[in-house]
């Protein structure tokens, strides 16, 4: 095809959302958006993943050859969300209470170009086997639990947690690979697909 393809900007300081869109093959500059992530009062968690991620979008700007990236993740165990933990009890708390239960991650990504936008939420389900209060004094000691969403790293250590997962791997690490291809591909950019030189 002759005609260019819009350039792919990344909205994240995530470090993981920058991995797994590198794993897409796409080619992308990073920028990142600080806005307020505090919930309101009684919105569903998967309503406020979903602002979230079009919130960091509308914070950063668009123009008409730049694809805008954004994303949140959310972990939510009976309907409460858990973001990342503000210190060591907050940490420890949320690890005792995932453990030995199953809980659900949410991951929106928002696509903007100019005006036109296009998102999609993905839903995990995961089932984590019973923690010991040394197994959590243990992780709590590692780098692992502090700017993850319910504390834990399904990649890392914390991936031992997990008896059961239903959905995408790649969703609870902060990017699901296959539907961000898919809204790559409704912007004209096929990352997997394109052949050097076109
Ligand atoms: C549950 C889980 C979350 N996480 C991460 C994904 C997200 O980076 C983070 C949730 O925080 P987010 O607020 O979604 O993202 P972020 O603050 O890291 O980056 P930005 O807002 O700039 O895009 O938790 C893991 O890496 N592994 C896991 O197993």
């Amino acid at each position: 095809m002759g005609t260019l393809s819009p350039t792919l900007v990344l909205g994240s300081a995530s470090p993981r959302r920058a991995e797994l869109l590198r794993q897409l093959g796409a080619n992308f500059t990073i920028r990142s958006a600080d806005i307020d992530e505090t919930p309101i009062h009684d919105e569903l968690p998967r309503d406020y993943v979903q602002r979230m991620a079009r919130e960091k979008s509308e914070a950063l700007e668009s123009g008409n050859d730049t694809v805008l990236l954004t994303a949140d993740t959310t972990v939510v165990l009976d309907n409460k969300s858990l973001g990342k933990p503000a210190d060591f009890a907050d940490a420890q708390t949320m690890l005792e209470a995932l453990s030995g239960r199953s809980h659900e991650v949410y991951t929106a990504v928002c696509l903007r170009q100019e005006t036109q936008c296009k998102a999609v939420l993905v839903r995990t389900l995961v089932e984590f086997g019973e923690l010991s209060d040394r197994l959590i004094k243990d992780y709590l000691a590692t780098d692992e639990p502090w700017d993850k969403a319910g504390s834990y790293a399904i990649q890392g250590k914390g991936g031992s947690f997990v008896r059961r997962i239903d959905g995408s791997v790649s969703n609870v690490i902060g990017l699901p690979m296959l539907e961000t291809r898919e809204l790559l591909m409704q912007f004209a950019i096929a990352p997997v697909l394109k052949e050097p030189g076109t």
